[in-house]
């Protein structure tokens, strides 16, 4: 039996950080959304007891190091599963980009083997062991919208923002999160994101509102060592996007857009300096 996951990208329309904790891990608050750009896996059970990656992409790791292959090990052994899996990574998420696309990779083998094996594991038991695997994977197991707390792994689902247009512009740079949590000094953050307004503006469905409230409070770090993702940032707004802002630890940055009359003229003038633009929707 072959069964299919789909493994989407998400957008952090807010990004907080409270303070670094005692483990190395940060504090953070996050209200966190998915786009209709997503990676497709398609999971096959093997006869036998083994795990094996393929995909098209040629620069993620096939091993033990790609995180859906984490998963599927994790799983087996949790729950003693002693079949094997072939899984095939159809990538189109940018890797490395602040969109989480190996979290959303982890989270769909989840899903995908509680399925294909049967073993009826619950969503929140589904989220801790993605908790195992990195902070993104519980809301990458969820879906929808949340607001994140703790490391990013607990969750509280709130409503979806109304749908809009979402332009992804990811430069050729790869960023490293640690690296960028690393360099953060968290207790001199100059402005934090109001997540409270957020919420609200979510709540009513105020897309102005909820434009003018993006905030991601690791812009301070990235857009220093790559002025290139604040060249970008400005060019986004120069170009009509109603609200920009970082995703992540980036370097994809996003621009909410309400109508689609704008859409050609950001797409255009983003693709003369950047290969990689994509324009999708807000999944609602
Ligand atoms: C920044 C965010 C925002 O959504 O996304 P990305 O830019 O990676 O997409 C996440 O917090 C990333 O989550 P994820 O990519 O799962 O991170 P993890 O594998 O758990 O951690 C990678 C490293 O980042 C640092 N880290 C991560 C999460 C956190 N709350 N505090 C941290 O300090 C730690 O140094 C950790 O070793
Ligand atoms: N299935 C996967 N897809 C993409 N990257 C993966 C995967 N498994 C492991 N990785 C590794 O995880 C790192 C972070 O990738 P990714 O999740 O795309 O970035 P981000 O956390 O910035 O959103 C990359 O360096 C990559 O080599």
């Amino acid at each position: 039996m072959k069964i299919y996951e789909k493994a989407p990208a998400k957008i952090n329309l807010l990004l907080d950080v409270i303070r670094k904790r005692e483990d190395g891990y940060h504090e953070v608050e996050m209200i966190m959304t998915m786009v209709d750009l997503a990676d497709r896996l398609e999971m096959e059970e093997l006869p036998r007891d083994t795990i094996i990656i393929s995909s098209q992409a040629g620069y993620i790791p096939l091993d033990e190091k790609n995180l859906a292959f984490q998963a599927a090990k994790l799983i087996k052994e949790r729950y003693d599963v002693r079949k094997g899996v072939y899984i095939h990574l159809d990538k189109k998420i940018p890797v490395a980009a602040g969109l989480a696309g190996g979290s959303s990779d982890a989270a769909a083998a989840l899903r995908g083997l509680n399925r294909l094996w049967g073993l009826q594991i619950p969503e929140d038991e589904l989220c801790r062991l993605g908790a195992e695997l990195g902070s993104d994977v519980p809301f990458c197991v969820t879906g929808g919208t949340a607001l994140a707390t703790g490391r990013g792994e607990k969750l509280e689902k709130i409503e979806n923002p109304p749908g809009c247009w979402v332009v992804l512009a990811k430069p050729p740079i790869n960023v490293s999160t640690a690296d960028v949590y690393g360099k953060l000094r968290a207790n001199e953050i100059g402005r934090h994101p109001s997540a409270a307004n957020m919420l609200s503006a979510i709540r009513r469905g105020d897309f102005n509102d909820i434009c003018a409230g993006l905030g991601n409070v690791l812009e301070d770090v990235t857009l220093k060592l790559y002025p290139e993702v604040l060249q970008l940032k400005e060019s986004m707004q120069r170009l009509g996007a109603d609200g920009v802002l970082m995703s992540g630890s980036g370097p994809t940055v996003f621009g909410l857009v309400s109508k689609e009359a704008k859409l050609a003229r950001i797409y255009n003038g983003l693709r003369g300096f950047c290969k990689e633009v994509y324009v999708v929707r807000m999944l609602t």
